[in-house]
């Protein structure tokens, strides 16, 4: 990484320049040339994040929560106008009080949020599509610990994230030990698993067999690869779900006044659990980049703290001195409640586990992060 920085502050919903930062608006980072993980380098690299709150003298009082795979760095709502996906937890007399602790979060290298993606332009002002390198959860959290350094964190007093969130503050306590106190994941394990990986094989195919996809250069064409993209987040969003509760939600029942036994030479009508995956499908083609999901996701494929080291157990040992909550959603059937135990007794030194109860599954850790609160006082009472 270089150690040439410039840090540009403007207000994304106006595009006015600002001298302050206000709490929850985009603010970007430019770095110079960065060498990835697996050897590649990109020139320049921009890393869009928000804050909220203020850092103290000591700078002893900073946060920094990850998003998962679709999410972005807009944790709280803060001075803007959008909803944060995590507005429950994060703000000001919250469970993460803003009035006390300087909150940090960062868009993943790769995402389509604000920092550099497939999306972004080349020097000569063409999108990187294809030629976008191959990157590692480990090469966002090296990336996030240079917009520490700008920010003047040397220490966080927690990281803590989800999900994909989870497995980036698992690794900033294996890669950065010495600048975590507390670190809390939440839905997530050491290690991406085969039956991870191999839903996780499925969505990728569907977005490259897409014919749009053009070979992941397609920014110039009429067209890009929303089928591809929406079959892989119907997939993904059924493992994110349960079989009970899509049960007694939608049962076998019929879409408004479609008839899903009827065809006749025409569409079939549709189950209402039908038109809800394609509402999640088209709700996400309509925000999301199919490149960035696609480097995103083979991030999380790649997912191993061991990497780099001796073996996963000598990974872990690193993280010694951090203080550990990891907690599991109960009917995650994704990453699994046993994966997330499995990983808090590797751990060498203090933890604690907590369970969500939802019948919702995997994305619990969205719709019921409040159940953490308790053990979450704890860390920032
Ligand atoms: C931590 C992170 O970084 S992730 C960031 C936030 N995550 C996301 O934005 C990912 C996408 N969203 C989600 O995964 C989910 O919406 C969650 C987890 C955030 C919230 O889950 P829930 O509140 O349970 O919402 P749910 O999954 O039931 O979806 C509700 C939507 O389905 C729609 N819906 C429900 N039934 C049907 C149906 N039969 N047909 C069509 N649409 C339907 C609702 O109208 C609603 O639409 P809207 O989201 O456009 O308002
Ligand atoms: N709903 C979450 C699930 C992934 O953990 C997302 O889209 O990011």
């Amino acid at each position: 990484m270089s150690v040439e920085t410039d840090v540009v502050l403007y207000d994304s919903e106006t595009a006015a320049t600002l001298d302050y930062a206000p709490d929850g608006i985009l603010q970007h980072l430019t770095t110079g040339p960065y060498t990835f993980e697996t050897g590649a380098t990109l020139p320049q690299l921009v890393i869009g994040y928000e804050t909220w709150g203020t850092l103290n003298a000591e700078a002893s009082n900073a946060v920094f929560i990850a998003h998962a795979l679709t999410g972005d760095s807009h944790v709280a709502r803060g001075a803007s106008t959008e909803p944060g996906w995590w507005d429950v937890l994060v703000g000001p007399g919250k469970t993460v009080d803003t009035d006390r602790y300087f909150v940090v979060a960062a868009n993943m290298i790769g995402g389509c949020s604000g920092s550099t993606g497939p999306a972004s332009l080349d020097p000569t002002g063409v999108a990187w599509g294809s030629r976008f390198p191959f990157t590692t959860i480990k090469d966002s959290v090296r990336v996030e610990a240079r917009l520490a350094d700008e920010l003047g964190i040397k220490t966080w007093h927690a990281v803590f994230g989800g999900s994909l969130g989870g497995a980036r503050a698992l690794e900033w306590a294996i890669e950065f030990p010495e600048r975590v106190r507390h670190c809390v994941v939440v839905a997530a394990t050491a290690e991406a698993s085969a039956e991870q990986i191999a839903f996780a094989q499925v969505q990728t195919a569907a977005i490259r067999l897409d014919p749009d996809f053009a070979g992941g250069d397609y920014y110039s064409n009429d067209r890009v690869p929303s089928a591809g993209l929406g079959i892989a987040r119907r997939l993904a969003h059924i493992t994110y779900r349960t079989a009970s509760e899509l049960d007694v939600r939608f049962g076998r029942a019929a879409q408004g006044e479609e008839r899903p036994i009827s065809s006749h030479g025409r569409e079939r009508g549709r189950y209402q659990v039908e038109s809800y995956l394609d509402h999640q499908a088209d709700k996400l083609a309509g925000r999301f980049d199919a490149n960035s999901y696609l480097v995103l996701t083979e991030a999380l494929m790649s997912h191993d703290v061991g990497r780099g080291h001796a073996s996963l157990e000598a990974a872990l040992e690193r993280s010694l001195g951090v203080q550990f909550l990891v907690a599991a959603v109960d009917s995650d059937r994704l990453y699994w409640p046993e994966q997330s135990e499995q990983l808090a007794k590797m751990l060498p030194g203090d933890y604690k586990v907590e369970y969500i109860s939802t019948p919702i599954g995997h994305d619990g850790f969205l719709t019921d992060i409040e159940q953490l609160s308790e053990p979450l006082r704890e860390i920032f009472s």
